[in-house]
């Protein structure tokens, strides 16, 4: 859901100018993008590809740019701190090639190449919600661009019922809009969104 107005919508410290006509394609390409993932990761499942995507079907896309400038303490700084994105589906792109997008695995931090792709609970856990930040460079300047694809408000967020009946839900179901209040409700401390829903058993 992109609502900007202005024709030149960046002009950034790289002197790029993206205009609204391409920042407009641009969203709908990642949302055509996002539709086969989501389609291609619920076959993975077995599980039906219509019970994931309908509740796509005029999905909520929000796009953040982060822009990180060089830092001499960059030992001492975080650009973003650790956190999963509480969406269905985050595409990521690195506009320069300045590394920075770190994941969490196990005990350590490991760089990554962009354009991860993370879905949460919907996937009743067999899709792990990947715990990530973003370190900043101590010559160079970073730019990239998630754009994060959310279910639309009618729909429900939890584990599917065809892998919920297989291997008992995980995870409670809310609607969009709870699940919503509860992300703004809470800071970006990485895991606990999950803590809040998940079922005790
Ligand atoms: O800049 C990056 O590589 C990470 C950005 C990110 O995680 C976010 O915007 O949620
Ligand atoms: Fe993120």
């Amino acid at each position: 859901m992109v609502r900007l107005k202005p024709k030149w919508i960046l002009t950034g410290a790289f002197g790029i100018q993206i205009s609204r006509s391409t920042l407009e394609e641009y969203s709908s390409k990642l949302l055509s993008i996002s539709m086969s993932l989501l389609g291609l990761m619920a076959e993975n499942l077995d599980v039906n590809p219509e019970e994931l995507t309908s509740k796509f079907d005029d999905c909520i896309q929000g796009m953040r740019m982060n822009y990180y400038p060089p830092c001499v303490h960059a030992d001492k700084v975080m650009g973003l701190a650790p956190h999963s994105d509480a969406t269905g589906l985050t595409l990521l792109i690195q506009i320069n090639e300045v590394e920075g997008l770190q994941i969490r695995k196990d005990r350590n931090w490991v760089p990554i190449e962009p354009i991860p792709g993370a879905i949460i609970i919907m996937s009743n856990g067999e899709y792990s919600n990947i715990e990530h930040r973003a370190v900043v460079n101590v010559e160079k300047e970073r730019l990239s661009i998630a754009a994060f694809h959310s279910p639309n408000m009618e729909a429900n967020v939890g584990p599917l019922p065809d892998l919920a009946a297989k291997k008992g839900a995980k995870y409670k179901t809310i609607g969009v809009e709870d699940f919503l209040k509860l992300i703004v409700s809470r800071k970006l401390d990485g895991k606990s969104l999950l803590d809040h829903l998940r079922i005790m058993h």
